[in-house]
């Protein structure tokens, strides 16, 4: 794979927000660095362990294996994995760990499951007290990801995970092993199904009462039919993205179907890169390749394909745990420069097939590669260079070939060169105002509704609006102003079922935006959201001064967020309290008062394991 002879002169904003990433990281990262390196062995990891230690770590290993364990010189892969069979994206990992174990064994080395990690289903828990363990969940997660790798009998690791919190948490834990080379394992996204549009007018019609639960069910499974990742473009598909452009995973391979030939020939090749790298002298390690410049480069992919919301809160703390810093400026100015080049739901109709069939990452990373808006000069898994993640994996009679990926799109209704965006920024904006800091996705709003000017309706919970919504009490122009949903609070769930009713008075004529110190899923999409605001309401955060009938100014693309109250009233106005007892008990919540005490920011991370810093 040829370097580009002469790479483009990289965007100036590009080349700003990079430096000031630099120079704000540089400390944490100094540190980062260093630990890193004094974790660094010059032999296998297992050579010089106690023998009792060892004899522990292989005790369950066939004898096959432990010849090869006790030469001390091939290496031995840790497999961390989130399979679940709740998680349609997760169930085909079920048999990943005995088919990675055959082919180390294959090729002269050993892997172990190192160890499991939990996952959440958003999707199930979506609206229910499950969803205010989610965004936690990300940090347990990393947490058992330590666990796993802390044994450190391991040469290299394979990480098995997909969905939303999952990908975010193995990397933060991962990022306590820098030191080793590792990659990220795929399994793939469902096929198409009900097309998410449909889906999304069959909830808007059940919302209004116009068609009834069965139908409602029929169309969901319809949707959601069968092993693989959700085909909407939400966070689990965004850690797709991200992964790609950040070099962690083989190119091409996140939209690759479970179960096919193809999707078993990148799995086995994951492994046996993983082996290259765990054998090589300078192996490019994953510290290696989580840089300030590949950091940036995954901000950029989400703004060029209207990536989930939640990433301008993982994607925080995942640099983080490399030691860098970045905040929701860097976004901001990032957007203003960034293409959208994609249009899946919920930012257009297509789907995550419909964008690989398309041209798919490999036609995304050229376009912006080849305009200067990603840095080309990043380590990856396949080697020093980004231009080597805009390859395409492919079968040459039967064996894992990799080809350029396309230089056209196939269906510009999906995916556009940098030439023909569909809009010439990233349409996620930063929102300032007398409400302090909080986030707005409009590339999947329309533009008639991404200015709102409308009395606020005060509420502390998203079943309160769906009560009003049934009572018919929300036929009219608002805002509505939900508060108490913060990381403190009630541990920042999506509010997500939010979106059919908001949606559906949207399209009935009506002004309606949300603002919240809560999250949306990286599904929602339609419905002008100003979430994560901080600081949170319980915090007392300006959000807890709002007072029904204030008049509240929702501008998307000038960034403002405002409440209309003349200044000294609204001064001498004190923050408003609310009962959270019930986010305290059941379900597993008194189990994360902890994450709920010290989680930090959502702008810093939303993190009980970083706080603000
Ligand atoms: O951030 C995300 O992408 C969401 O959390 C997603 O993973 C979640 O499952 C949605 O709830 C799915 O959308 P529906 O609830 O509309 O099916
Ligand atoms: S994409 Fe969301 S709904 Fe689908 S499996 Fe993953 S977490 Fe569940």
């Amino acid at each position: 794979m040829m370097k580009p002879t002469s790479p483009p002169q990289l965007h100036p904003v590009v080349a700003q927000v990079t430096q000031r990433v630099v120079e704000r990281s540089r400390s944490t990262r100094a540190t980062y660095i260093q630990t890193t390196a004094a974790s660094k062995r010059p032999q296998r990891y297992r050579a010089g362990m106690g023998c009792a230690n060892v004899a522990h770590a292989f005790a369950a290993m066939p004898a096959v294996d432990k010849l090869v364990l006790h030469q001390e010189r091939q290496p031995n892969v840790g497999i961390i994995t989130a399979y679940n069979d709740m998680l349609s994206a997760h169930q085909p990992y079920e048999g990943y760990p005995a088919q990675l174990r055959a082919w180390a064994r294959e090729m002269g080395a050993t892997a172990q499951v190192a160890g499991g990690v939990p996952a959440m289903c958003d999707g199930v828990t979506q609206g229910y007290e499950g969803m205010e363990l989610s965004l936690f969940s990300r940090d347990v997660i990393a947490l058992g990801t330590a666990v796993g790798l802390t044994h450190n009998v391991y040469d290299g690791a394979l990480l098995l995970g997909i969905c939303d919190k999952i990908v975010p948490g193995l990397l933060i834990g991962a990022l306590q092993f820098g030191h080793l080379p590792m990659l990220f394992v795929p399994a793939g996204p469902m096929s198409s199904g009900l097309s998410n549009d449909e889906k999304a007018k069959v909830r808007q019609q059940y919302a209004q009462g116009l068609v009834d639960r069965t139908t409602l069910l029929a169309a969901e499974e319809a949707a959601y039919h069968g092993p693989g990742t959700c085909t909407f473009y939400g966070t689990a598909n965004s850690n797709q993205m991200l992964l790609e452009i950040m070099g962690l995973q083989l190119p091409g391979s996140s939209f690759v179907h479970p179960g096919t030939e193809l999707r078993q020939a990148l799995s086995r090749h994951a492994m046996q890169r993983v082996l290259e790298l765990a054998r090589s002298e300078s192996p490019q390690t994953l510290a290696d390749i989580v840089s300030e410049k590949t950091v940036v480069n995954g901000i950029i992919g989400l703004l060029a394909t209207g990536g989930s919301t939640n990433h301008t809160i993982h994607l925080v703390a995942m640099a983080r745990a490399a030691g860098i810093l970045i905040n929701w400026d860097d976004f901001d100015e990032l957007s203003d420069v960034i293409p959208l080049l994609t249009r899946i739901y919920p930012n257009g109709k297509a789907d995550v097939n419909h964008f690989h069939a398309a041209g798919g990452m490999g036609f995304l990373i050229d376009q912006l590669l080849g305009a200067g808006l990603l840095h080309e000069d990043v380590q990856t898994v396949m080697g020093s260079g980004l231009h080597r993640c805009t390859l395409e994996p492919w079968l040459d009679s039967g064996q894992l070939a990799w080809r350029k990926a396309a230089s056209q799109s196939a269906d510009e209704q999906v995916l556009r060169p940098v030439q023909r965006p569909f809009t010439p920024d990233g349409g996620l904006k930063l929102l300032k105002g007398n409400l302090g800091r909080s986030v707005v996705k409009y590339s999947a709003v329309a533009p008639e509704h991404r200015r709102v000017r409308a009395p606020a309706l005060v509420l502390d919970s998203q079943q309160a609006l769906l009560d009003l919504f049934k009572d018919k009490q929300l036929e009219r122009d608002f805002v509505a102003v939900l508060r108490f949903q913060g990381p403190q609070a009630n541990g920042m769930p999506e509010l997500h079922k939010l979106t059919p009713v908001l949606g559906s008075l949207l399209d009935r004529g009506f002004k309606v935006a949300l603002v919240t110190d809560g999250r949306m899923s990286g599904a929602s999409g339609k419905v002008p959201a100003a979430i994560h605001l901080s600081p949170e309401a319980l915090l007392d955060g300006p959000i807890a001064k709002v007072r029904d009938g204030d008049m509240v100014l929702f501008d998307c693309e000038a960034g403002l967020l405002q409440v209309e109250v003349e200044a000294t009233e609204w001064s001498a106005r004190s923050a408003q309290r609310a009962d959270l007892s019930s986010s305290e008990h059941g379900f597993g919540r008194e189990l994360f008062a902890f994450f709920r005490r010290q989680a930090g920011l959502p702008e810093c991370g939303g993190s009980a394991l970083f706080g603000n810093h």
